[in-house]
């Protein structure tokens, strides 16, 4: 059978029927709301230390692009906010939309970013990455909601590197690069226990949503091939997915 996407046979909608877990207590996107979010004094400050030495690849996985960092030590990690022990990061990766009115995957009182941000650590009292994606600790993943405004330099080499990889399945080197230039002045947080916003779906992610966005320019968000290989999908299914991936 054809894989799951976001086009009107395999999108979001339709994901249960191979991923019963679709329907379990703790999926994710949620909508934030921030009036109900009620402030707990235990969260400790998020700390973030990444060594951009570790930055390996830039892969095309057709549903989305990711960098992914070599995470054989404890030298680009998350730890502190509402997690313990120590986390590693394994990629980042973007969702977006066909149009700059939608694509973020968690919206704040029901509005829709244009893109979010999703850096992805695993919990190192876990063997490896595989074995944390089945564990209800497993994972924690930092989402920054990127808003239209001023061009953003942090994003450009990202960006430049994707004309190299317009079709599923490409990949190419992608080193030295400081994720941590990504993120935005403040880690002020929501957080929740939830899943993985694409299938399997597992309920296994600490998610550490910041307050504040990021810029992107509408030419960043347009300009790249990839962008625009990886929006045919997401235009195709623009039309039926009009309502976006947030599953409630
Ligand atoms: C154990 O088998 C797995 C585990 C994870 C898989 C995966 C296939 C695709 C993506 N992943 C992911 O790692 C993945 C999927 C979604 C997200 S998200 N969008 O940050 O929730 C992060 C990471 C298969
Ligand atoms: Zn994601």
């Amino acid at each position: 059978s054809h894989g799951w996407g976001y086009g009107p046979g395999n999108g979001p909608d339709t994901w249960g029927e191979d991923f019963p877990i679709a329907n379990g207590p703790r999926q994710s996107p949620i909508n934030i709301v921030p009036k109900d979010a009620k402030y707990d004094s235990t969260l400790k400050p998020l700390k973030i230390k990444y060594d951009p030495s570790n930055a390996k690849g830039i892969l095309n996985n057709g549903h989305s692009f990711q960098v992914d960092y070599v995470d054989d030590s404890d030298s680009s990690t998350l730890t502190g906010g509402p997690i313990s022990g120590t986390y590693r990061l394994k990629q980042f990766h973007f969702h977006w939309g066909a149009s700059d009115d939608r694509g973020s995957e968690h919206t704040i009182n029901g509005i829709k970013f244009p893109c979010e941000l999703h850096l992805v650590h695993w919990n190192t009292k876990y063997p490896s990455f595989g074995d944390a994606a089945s564990q209800p600790d497993g994972l924690a993943v930092v989402g920054v909601f990127l808003k239209i405004g001023a061009a953003n330099p942090r994003l450009q080499k990202v960006l430049d590197a994707l004309d190299a990889i317009n079709t599923k399945g490409k990949q190419t080197t992608f080193s030295n690069f400081d994720s941590k230039t990504l993120l935005p002045g403040s880690l002020d947080y929501w957080t929740y226990d939830g899943s993985l916003t694409t299938p399997p779906l597992l309920e296994s992610v600490t998610w550490i949503v910041l307050r504040e966005p990021i810029s992107v320019s509408p030419a960043q968000m347009a300009n790249s091939a990839a962008f625009s290989s990886l929006e045919m999908e997401m235009l195709r299914a623009a039309w039926w997915t009009t309502t976006g991936p947030v599953r409630l």
